[in-house]
Order: C-alpha cells, then sequence, then structure tokens
C-alpha cells in the first residue's frame, strides 16, 4: 500500500519506519526541516532502539522516503496518518493546533479518494471535526478511522511490530477494509469499533494504567509506615490474573509525553460533559506528589539541604529514552536548587535534552555516574537505567561523602545493600542503616 505519514516523531517515525518494514511505500513527512534533512542523511533525531538499522535497511530498499512536502506525499498516497503533537494545553485540554493544521493540509492537497487515519491521542469527537476540516477543503471523496497508538517509548519498535491489539474506528466500510489489511501482519488482535469509542480506548487504556501506578504508590507509602514491602505486595497481587503484575512498580511516579497529559485532557473531557471524574483526579494528585517523597526523604537523611551537593542518576522519565517531557526529575531537581542544594546530575543518553530545557541554573551535568556521586552527601536514583543497576552500592559508598542513598526505583535489593554501610531508603520498603534492615516497632492494633 502507499502511505503517507503526517509527523516524524515518536509515533510517526516508528509507525512509518515500520510499515515499510512490511513492504508498504511510506513517505514520512515533517514540517520541520531540519529534522527531514537528519533523516534524509541516515540520522535519527530520537533514541529508540532499533530504528535507526530499520531507517537504513528500508530507505536503501528504496520503501521508505522523508519529506517536508505534505501536498506532494498526500498527493503520492492511498492512505494517510495523523502522527502529530497533542500537547496539553496550560488549562490540560489537549491543544488540537496540529491536527487542525494537518487536515486542512490534507484536504487542500487531495487528488482522488483517501483514507485519513489518525494515530495521535485526540479527545472525543476529534476524528469527526477532522472530517469536517477536509471536506470543507476539498470535492474528492475521503474515509476517516481512529486508530490509536498504544506503544512505549524506549520499546517503540518492538511494541509496534508485535502489539497487543489494533483498535479500528471508522464508519466508513472502504476505510475498515484497507486498515485492517495494512494492520493484519502484526497481530490477529484487531478490533472494529466505532470513532468515539476507539478515541476513548486510548484515554481509558492510559488512565487506566496511570492508576495502576498511583494505586501502587499509594499503597507502598503506607508499606513505608506499617513496615510492608511494596514489591512482596505487588507479587503477592500480581499473581491475581484479574489484577496482573504489570504497572505495579511503585516508584516516584508516572512521568512522560503521555500520562500526564492524557489524564489531564480526560478530566477536561469529563469536565466538558459535567462530569466530575474524581477518581482520575485523585489519580493525577497522587501522582505530583509522590515525586517529593525523594526531597521528604533526603530531609529526613540530611536535615536542611542549603549548600549540600545531591547526586542525581536519571534525567529521562523513564529507562531506554532520551525524552524528558514531563520527567519527574524536573520538579525534583527544581525544589533542591529552590533549597539552595548544589546537584550534580547524570543520565546515560537524556542529558541534553534536559539541559536544553533546564538550564544550568544550580546544576552541574556531569559525564558519568561515578563523576556525579563523588563527594555528594546523598545520591537519588531517578530512573532505573540498566547502568545504573550495573554499578555495586559499595563503589557508590566508597564514592560518597556521606553515606545517604534515595533509591526513587527500588534497584537494589536488601541483599546487595546487606555489607554496606550506606543508609539506604527506597520506595515502599524498609530503610536499610549500615547494612541492618530498619524494623518497626510492635503495632498498635
Ligand atoms: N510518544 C509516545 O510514546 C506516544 C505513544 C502513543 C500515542 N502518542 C500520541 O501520538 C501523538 C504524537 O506523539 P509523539 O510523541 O510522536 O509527538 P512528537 O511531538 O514527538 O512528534 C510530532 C511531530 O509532528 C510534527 N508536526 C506537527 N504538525 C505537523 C504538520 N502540520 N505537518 C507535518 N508535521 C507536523 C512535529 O514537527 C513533530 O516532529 C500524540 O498525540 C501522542 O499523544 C504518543
Ligand atoms: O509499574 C510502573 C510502570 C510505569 N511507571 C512509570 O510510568 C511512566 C510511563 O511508563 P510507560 O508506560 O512504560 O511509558 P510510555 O512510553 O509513556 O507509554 C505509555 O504512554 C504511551 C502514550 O500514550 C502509550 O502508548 C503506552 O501504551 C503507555 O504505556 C514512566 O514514568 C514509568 O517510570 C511506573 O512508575 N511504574
Amino acid at each position: 500500500m502507499k502511505l503517507a505519514v503526517i509527523g516524524t516523531g515518536y509515533v510517526g517515525l516508528v509507525s512509518g519506519v515500520c510499515f515499510s518494514e512490511l513492504g508498504n511505500d511510506v513517505i514520512c513527512v515533517d514540517h520541520l526541516k531540519e529534522k527531514v534533512a537528519l533523516l534524509n542523511k541516515g540520522e535519527v533525531p530520537i533514541y529508540e532502539p532499533g530504528l535507526k538499522e530499520l531507517i537504513a535497511s528500508n530507505k536503501s530498499e528504496g520503501r521508505l522516503q522523508f519529506t517536508t512536502d505534505l501536498p506532494e506525499a498526500v498527493r503520492q498516497s492511498d492512505i494517510i496518518i495523523i502522527a502529530v503533537g497533542t500537547p496539553s494545553l496550560p488549562s490540560g485540554k489537549a491543544n488540537l493546533s496540529y491536527i487542525e493544521q494537518a487536515a486542512r493540509e490534507i484536504g487542500l492537497a487531495m487528488n482522488g479518494f483517501k483514507i485519513i487515519a489518525t494515530k495521535s491521542t485526540v479527545p472525543v469527537g476529534t476524528n469527526e471535526h477532522i472530517q469536517t476540516i477536509i471536506a470543507s477543503q476539498t470535492a474528492f471523496p475521503f474515509e476517516v478511522a481512529s486508530v490509536p497508538e498504544f506503544l512505549r517509548e524506549g520499546t517503540a519498535v518492538q511494541d509496534t511490530l508485535h502489539p497487543d491489539r489494533i483498535v479500528i474506528g471508522t464508519s466508513g466500510e472502504t476505510a475498515r477494509k484497507y486498515l485492517t489489511e495494512l494492520h493484519r501482519p502484526l497481530t490477529e488482535h484487531i478490533m472494529s469499533t466505532d470513532i468515539r469509542s476507539a478515541e476513548m480506548i486510548k484515554y481509558a487504556s492510559n488512565a487506566f494504567l496511570a492508576a495502576k501506578i498511583s494505586f501502587i504508590n499509594e499503597i507502598a507509602n503506607i508499606c513505608e509506615k506499617v513496615g510492608a514491602d511494596v514489591t512482596e505486595v505487588a507479587e503477592g497481587m500480581g499473581y491475581d490474573h484479574r489484577i496482573g503484575s504489570s504497572f505495579l512498580k511503585a516508584g516516584i511516579g508516572y512521568g512522560g509525553s503521555c500520562f500526564p497529559k492524557d489524564t489531564q485532557a480526560l478530566i477536561q473531557i469529563a469536565g466538558q460533559m459535567d462530569y466530575d471524574f474524581k477518581l482520575l483526579k485523585s489519580v493525577v494528585d497522587v501522582n505530583r506528589d509522590q515525586r517529593f517523597n525523594v526531597i521528604r526523604k533526603l530531609e529526613a537523611s540530611l536535615g536542611d539541604l542549603a549548600g549540600r551537593t545531591v547526586a542525581i542518576w536519571g534525567l529521562a522519565f523513564k529507562p531506554e529514552t532520551d525524552d524528558v517531557r514531563d520527567a519527574p526529575a524536573f520538579e525534583i531537581i527544581d525544589a533542591l536548587v529552590k533549597r539552595g542544594a548544589n546537584v550534580k546530575a547524570y543520565d546515560p543518553i537524556a542529558t541534553a535534552n534536559f539541559r536544553q530545557q533546564f538550564g544550568e541554573s544550580g546544576v552541574v551535568y556531569c559525564a558519568d555516574a561515578e563523576e556525579a556521586a563523588i563527594q555528594a552527601d546523598a545520591l537519588c536514583i531517578l530512573t532505573e537505567w540498566k547502568e545504573f543497576r550495573d554499578i555495586k552500592p559499595l563503589s557508590i559508598q566508597s564514592w560518597l561523602r556521606t553515606p545517604n542513598l534515595i533509591d526513587g526505583r527500588n534497584i537494589y535489593s536488601e541483599h546487595e545493600l546487606a555489607n554496606t554501610q550506606l543508609i539506604y531508603y527506597s520506595v515502599g520498603r524498609p530503610n536499610m542503616n549500615h547494612g541492618v534492615k530498619e524494623q518497626k516497632p510492635l503495632l498498635s492494633l
């Protein structure tokens, strides 16, 4: 099939490349000239495992092109996939200006029947809005569909080639037939539904996963008070198939370009219909507060943070990505700087992106994990990169000036800490003090 993909971000680029891998002719379009120039040179503007190799092989097979010329890409294609950003407005509502602009440009470029499928995450009703915009620009026939994307950053290629399901929401029979055929090689779980339900499936899925994370984080906070271990609790819960074991990792709260924005957008969507989504509002509140537990633990350990040196390992919102959108590191480092601490930060991949947004004020960016930790009064682990897991706690102890370790991602086990002198705080697990697990006094019942 001949496809145009509008937007070469995490979703558009990965989807476009994977569709070309399946044998389709794909033209990826972006309005950012520098991005397209980079891609045409064989470079990849984002870090995503496996992507660079797939781009190179599909380009050399002649199935994959990059351009800024949206009209020409539309004219040459039968299916147009919209994958532009839908970031949050200050109100929390989704900013649909990129979607609307893309729809207008598609409408103007039409030269025959087209299928227009939206992979961007958009509020319920948006695809009908897209239909109206395109119809206002062209007399050529077309059908629209909502095909929400469920890939995760860091495993985007793998997720796209092996999705749990594909959801196709449309009222157009031709769109349903061709989009089913396009996705058929990826999975047998192709769900066909109406447009509004497809749009809602995406928000409901992200909101549910966010709720699981906030739930386990609250359980972790209670575990800390009663002397239980949240990793044991999550394992015990996860064996129940009705609950499942995924998304029960307690930590410093969710970040990234999706959960924070999509939970806010769903609250707004509900609110516009006079529905107060109380549960989701609490999920968001719990998440916002969870990251400050790192600061509370630092203060419990060091007292006043003014003049103290705090090392930070991990700036990306999760491992295996250079994306720092809504990363908990922003608020944590900002709170440290405001308290007068000197911050030394390191991330294996995301430092440049973080530095560009946060700036230099109060933060020294380090070239490796050791440089950040050396002579610091405490180390905080904010992202569970494998590189950090591979570092022995005894090395950390030898680098720090005072042996305070705040592990925001529970990467070390009690066993690994047993022979150290570290004062170790994690999330929802007993603190360790010089290799000894802190015991809670008998609970009064
Ligand atoms: N990032 C993810 O993991 C993920 C996963 C699933 C769904 N989504 C959703 O997919 C959408 C895209 O997300 P992303 O992370 O890929 O965004 P992104 O910001 O990384 O990329 C969007 C790209 O679209 C380009 N663009 C915007 N308007 C354009 C236009 N009119 N013509 C051509 N190019 C245009 C931008 O220049 C940018 O390169 C969002 O709605 C997001 O919520 C994202
Ligand atoms: O048990 C867990 C799982 C995740 N997280 C955090 O949750 C955030 C999001 O993680 P993840 O879902 O792995 O990454 P994303 O790339 O943001 O992917 C989510 O958002 C995408 C955009 O909508 C969806 O397509 C995906 O299905 C959905 O998982 C990160 O900060 C993680 O640290 C936890 O704290 N505990």
